[in-house]
């Protein structure tokens, strides 16, 4: 914790810090910290996983006196999922410094918020249109607001939110500091940064790829047709402790969702039409592992930290690089590993190599794995679970009915047997899933998403997200 101190970080928080367990700052965090707490504006961009939220939270929280007030701090998040998730990060780091952080989304309540503001958080999370709904109302003013933080700017801007965030950031005092964070940082935000903050300094942790070096990352050449058989098999083989599987859109979403499960996987789909008591009960199951299969639009593609996500499929190949870089880095987060796979159809390769130039990473080529591939998966999954059940013991009950059937069988065929039953083999239940037209070279540059996560939304729910030990491997220096 030594390093934490010599950024300047007070003890109190320092103390919960070490209970969350961070034994040192991410370079972000290192660079970052210093100079907000000098009260510098700043455009901080650092990989995806790599702890900006602590960046800049750990400051906004360090400006605060203790106890309840008028609200002294503003984050801005492009998704309702991202401000819970914010909120909950920043009540953590605040865990013993009596500082209290309120998220405040669309799709929720609005009275139910009205009340908690009356509780007098000194800092709101918010997506940027309920926020307006309630300057408009008046039960939120932004007269005292000290720090305002936009979190995947880039992200705002793409989804047209940039007059929102004029009108809110107008209605802070001059004086107030000014940040912008995201892991990628497009042209327009330079112009959103000389426009909004004052000689801001930049923070660019240079790497030489945008995207986390762990991240293992494939891409498949198929036919569309193709494809849910593919992801299949490619489940069967690879089975992911939690995966994400991107679709382009909320048909295809419902669609897979809908198909998986009824294949026999446990996956439930999330998208801007659905309600927020879905969307929050969706994203609450899949961080507590009781859903192991997310499927989700790109509104879960920016900031949501899910520990546990070993991989990453994108269904259909991203819009432009950035979302690239976001989708993928869902997994590979806070020093873990992680594998990413990308099904392109033949059409579509151009948008792929225009990718790999612009992340400077080689996606590798992998051969579409065949039935049989999926068979020898999911056996050796089976034979996983026997080898697993040794060790565990507890045998007794069994040994004896085993030697009876020894004594009549030979010992292979009862262990294929066994084994047989233990395999998931693959499950041919026909699927129609709808084509998609491919994605055409046009759609570059000119980015502009369906406004279904306009006026975002969040769930979320806490728990440990950080696994102690694997942030070593990160490349982190101790
Ligand atoms: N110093 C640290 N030591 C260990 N873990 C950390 C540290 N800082 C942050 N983390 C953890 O790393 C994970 C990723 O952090 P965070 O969500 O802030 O990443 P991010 O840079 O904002 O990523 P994205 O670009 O995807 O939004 C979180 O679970 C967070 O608690
Ligand atoms: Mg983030």
């Amino acid at each position: 914790m030594e390093k934490f101190k010599e950024l300047g970080i007070s003890d109190i928080i320092i103390r919960s810090l070490s209970d969350m367990g961070f034994e040192e700052p991410t370079p972000i965090q290192e660079q970052a910290i210093p100079t907000l707490l000098a009260g510098k504006d700043l455009v901080g961009q650092a990989q995806t996983g790599t702890g900006k939220t602590a960046a800049f939270g750990i400051p906004l929280l360090e400006n605060l006196e203790p106890g309840k007030g008028p609200i002294r701090g503003i984050v801005l998040t492009p998704t309702r999922e991202l401000a819970i998730q914010v909120a909950e990060e920043l009540n953590k780091i605040a865990q013993f410094s009596n500082v209290h952080t309120l998220p405040i989304y669309g799709g929720q309540d609005i009275q139910r918020q009205i009340k908690a503001l009356q509780r007098k958080p000194q800092i709101i999370v918010a997506t940027p249109g309920r926020l307006m709904d309630h300057m408009e109302r008046r039960t939120i003013r932004l007269t005292d607001i000290s720090m305002v933080v936009l979190d995947e700017a880039d992200e705002m801007l793409n989804m047209g939110f940039i007059e929102d965030i004029e009108k809110i950031l107008s209605a802070t005092p001059e004086s107030r500091q000014t940040l912008l964070f995201s892991a990628t940082m497009p042209k327009q935000i330079q112009s959103l940064a000389q426009r909004f903050l004052k000689e801001p300094v930049m923070i660019s942790i240079k790497a030489k790829e945008v995207t986390v070096p762990l991240i293992e990352q494939y891409y498949m050449e198929l036919q569309d047709r193709q494809k849910f058989d593919v992801l299949c098999r490619l489940l069967d083989i690879q089975s992911p402790e939690l995966a994400i599987i991107f679709g382009r859109t909320k048909r295809r979403v419902d669609e897979l969702a809908e198909g998986l499960k009824k294949r026999g996987y446990s996956a439930e789909g999330i998208h801007g039409d659905l309600t927020q008591a879905k969307r929050d009960s969706v994203i609450r199951q899949f961080r507590e592992s009781t859903i192991e299969i997310l499927v989700a639009t790109d509104v879960a593609a920016r900031g949501l930290d899910i520990s546990g996500v070993t991989h990453v499929y994108n269904f259909d190949i991203p819009q432009d690089p950035e979302s690239y870089v976001h989708r993928v880095g869902r997994t590979g987060r806070a020093g873990q590993t992680g594998s990413a796979m990308t099904f392109v159809i033949p059409r579509e390769i151009e948008h792929l190599r225009t990718i790999e130039r612009t992340t400077k990473r080689k996606i590798v080529r992998m051969p579409v794995p065949s039935v049989i591939e999926a068979i020898e998966g999911q056996q050796r999954l089976a034979v996983e679970k026997i080898l697993n059940q040794i060790e565990e013991g507890n045998l007794e009950q069994y040994r004896g009915r085993a030697e009876d059937l020894l004594a009549e069988n030979d010992s292979v065929s009862l262990l294929s047997a066994a084994l047989k039953l233990l395999t998931k083999e693959p499950d041919t239940t026909p699927i129609k899933i709808t084509e998609e037209a491919p994605l055409r070279s046009r759609s570059y540059g000119s980015r502009r998403k369906p406004p279904e996560n306009k006026r975002g939304t969040t769930t979320g729910t806490g728990k440990p997200r950080y696994k102690p030990g694997n942030y070593k491997q990160s490349g982190y220096k101790k």
